[in-house]
């Protein structure tokens, strides 16, 4: 079945082919094709790597999966199943994170190309720094619905995955999804954020109730409300939502009249917040609208009909339940993850979600939209994926040929462009950003922060989601003082004491490195008395705001800026692709916000 044809190939790339040795990472939607393609192509020996296992979503475009395999390791099934095509390939398969301590730079020598086919920046940008540090050349992948696109990274000879400052999530102010949404997605993160105020992980910063400090409500409106309840920071002073919701026994009820009565008629309170925007209507249990409809005919799948508000009612008050049921069965203090994939989360975000957005005048949408929203999901199309690893592999090719120069980086459009062009090459490979904090020779970058408020503690966290280090070290340069380890206990006894506390000051350089990516860095200090957390600057970009979190599958993850020039991609929402541009026009990325805001999701819309 092997495509390995005497004739197909020059003799050159089949003896190339014949002689090479190919990492695969990433088993998912392009990672089965990759794998496919060179095992037809007859490449004789591939590791694949891919930390997860099968769901039953994935089998709708991810061919070297059936229904029998649910549940087991993806790298091993991918294997198994490529077998079929080609026995006499050698594959070794890895259920493992690519970023794990036993995939060092002298694993990743022993290839002669690295083929990503992941879907978060994390991975990507470790994978990128494995990749420079071994001096291997990378073959980075990724689609976002009908777009895609597939990138030479070479050290110093093409810009890494890090040479440009990665667009922001997109976001919004935390007053707009607790007091004023306007757009269906506002009522999505809120409803998002509910979930985890009841049954996920608390995080104060998402908050659910009326935000009384929006700035907004100052002045007259919601004074009364302000002197009665209002606490230092403007919140609302109530018991935690989660505590008073157990509290009621999750009853359903009762959460839905705190929730969608109570609080509305509460942010009614804040008056000026209604002066020039229609004011949302609360909802008595009762008497919810579509009660007496007969549920509206609908000639697509069950998912893709839109609720009634009574219905949205029905299914919040079985999704709490059954929430509340699967709290309980877990260890004290154990929390659920929002997961778009399991059932009661999304009826339950779906129908919150859709509660709010009535109550706000604004459109209410089926469970399919929501989920995609939600999940921060462009829907993951097989062409797309094919065509990405087809032109990856053609890539790998030219690579073994010798041709390094024509491989330069290739966009999948979603539609052909004015030129009718469908795959948009670039006309030559993309330098390196000479003031690459990765990439650069002596990669260099700073980091504003308040030295008298950012602790030891925070500082790690700077290194490790701004700088994506996994075990940061840190010594003051020219001194040699260690300031912080990877080795636990080391320097964890000055956690919490401040930089100043620990002699570092304004100016100051720190060399940083990372011995599992073979990475260093040299991070000046720049003490800004205003900043409250700390932010990325570098010598050529605007700053960049520190990343709340960056997450997993499809999630947070990796968009890079647009580059000039027409043609080129612009980033793509929640996950972390680079995206073609529809209409060639080159615009510069919007620059990235100040203030602090709520993430759309924390599963940034990543090429996948
Ligand atoms: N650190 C990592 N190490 C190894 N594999 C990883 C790592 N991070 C992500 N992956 C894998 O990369 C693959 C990306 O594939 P894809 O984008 O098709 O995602 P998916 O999880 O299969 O699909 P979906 O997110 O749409 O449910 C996934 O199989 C994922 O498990
Ligand atoms: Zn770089």
């Amino acid at each position: 079945m092997v495509a390995r044809v005497a004739g197909v190939f020059d003799e050159k790339l089949t003896e190339a082919i014949a002689n090479s040795k190919i990492l695969v990472v990433g088993a998912g939607g392009i990672g089965c094709e990759i794998l496919k393609n060179l095992v037809l192509t007859g490449f004789p020996q591939i590791e694949i790597i891919d930390l997860d296992t099968i769901d039953v979503s994935n089998l709708n475009r991810q061919f070297l999966f059936h229904k029998e395999h649910v549940g087991k390791s993806k790298a091993q099934v991918a294997k198994d199943s490529a077998l079929s095509f080609n026995p006499t390939v050698n594959i070794i398969a890895h259920h493992d994170s690519v970023i794990s301590n036993d995939y060092g730079v002298s694993y990743f020598k022993q290839f002669n190309i690295v083929m990503n086919a992941l879907d978060n920046r994390v991975a990507r940008n470790h994978v990128n720094r494995m990749c420079l540090a071994a001096n291997v050349p990378l073959i980075e992948t990724g689609t976002a619905g009908y777009a895609g696109q597939v990138e030479l990274i070479k050290k110093g000879l093409t810009q890494c995955y890090e040479c440009q400052p990665k667009a922001p999530q997109k976001s919004f102010p935390g007053c707009t999804i607790r007091n004023t949404p306007s757009e269906p997605i506002h009522c999505i993160v809120w409803a998002k954020h509910l979930f985890n105020q009841l049954f996920g992980e608390e995080d104060p910063d998402q908050d659910v109730s009326p935000d009384t400090a929006d700035p907004e409500a100052a002045g007259d409106a919601g004074a009364s409300a302000l002197s009665s309840e209002g606490t230092a920071a403007g919140n609302i002073e109530r018991k935690s939502t989660r505590a008073w919701a157990s509290d009621t026994n999750y009853d359903p009820e009762k959460l839905f009249s705190k929730l969608f009565g109570d609080d509305i008629r509460y942010l009614l309170s804040m008056e000026n917040l209604w002066k020039k925007r229609r004011p949302p209507t609360p909802l008595t249990w009762d008497n919810l609208p579509g009660k007496d409809n007969a549920p509206t005919q609908h000639s697509g799948l069950p998912d893709q009909r839109v609720w009634t508000v009574h219905e949205c009612a029905q299914v919040f008050a079985a999704s709490c339940k059954a929430l509340q049921t699967d709290l309980k069965s877990r260890p004290d203090g154990d929390h659920l993850v929002w997961d778009k994939d399991e059932k009661s989360a999304m009826d339950f975000v779906t129908a919150c979600a859709n509660i709010r957005a009535h109550i706000f005048n604004i459109q209410l949408k089926s469970r399919f939209e929501i989920k995609s929203m939600a999940g921060n999901i462009i829907p993951a199309i097989a062409t797309a994926n094919a065509i990405v690893a087809g032109l990856a592999v053609i890539r790998a090719q030219a690579l073994l040929k010798g041709e390094i120069e024509t491989c330069t980086s290739v966009y999948l459009r979603p539609k052909v462009n004015h030129r009718g062009q469908l795959f948009v090459p670039e006309k030559t490979l993309t330098a390196p950003n000479p003031k690459c904090y990765v990439c650069a020779p002596k990669p260099e970058v700073g980091l504003a922060c308040n030295i008298k408020q950012l602790t030891l503690k925070d500082l790690n966290t700077a290194f490790k989601e701004g700088l994506n280090m996994q075990a940061p070290d840190a010594t003051v340069e020219g001194k040699g003082l260690v300031v912080l380890s990877s080795e636990p206990g080391e320097t964890d006894h000055n956690n919490e004491k401040t930089l100043e506390e620990i002699g570092l000051n304004d100016g100051c350089a720190l060399l940083v490195d990372d011995f599992l990516q073979n990475y260093e860095v040299r991070v000046r200090l720049q003490q800004e008395d205003d900043e409250k957390s700390w932010r990325l600057v570098t010598d050529t970009d605007t700053p960049m705001p520190a990343p709340k979190e960056d997450k997993t599958a499809n999630g947070s993850n990796g968009a890079k800026e647009p580059k000039p020039g027409p043609s080129r991609s612009k980033e793509d929402s929640d996950s972390d692709m680079e995206i073609i541009d529809e209409d060639d026009d080159g615009e510069p990325a919007p620059k990235p916000p100040k203030r602090r805001r709520t993430e759309i999701s924390d599963e940034v819309v990543e090429l996948c």
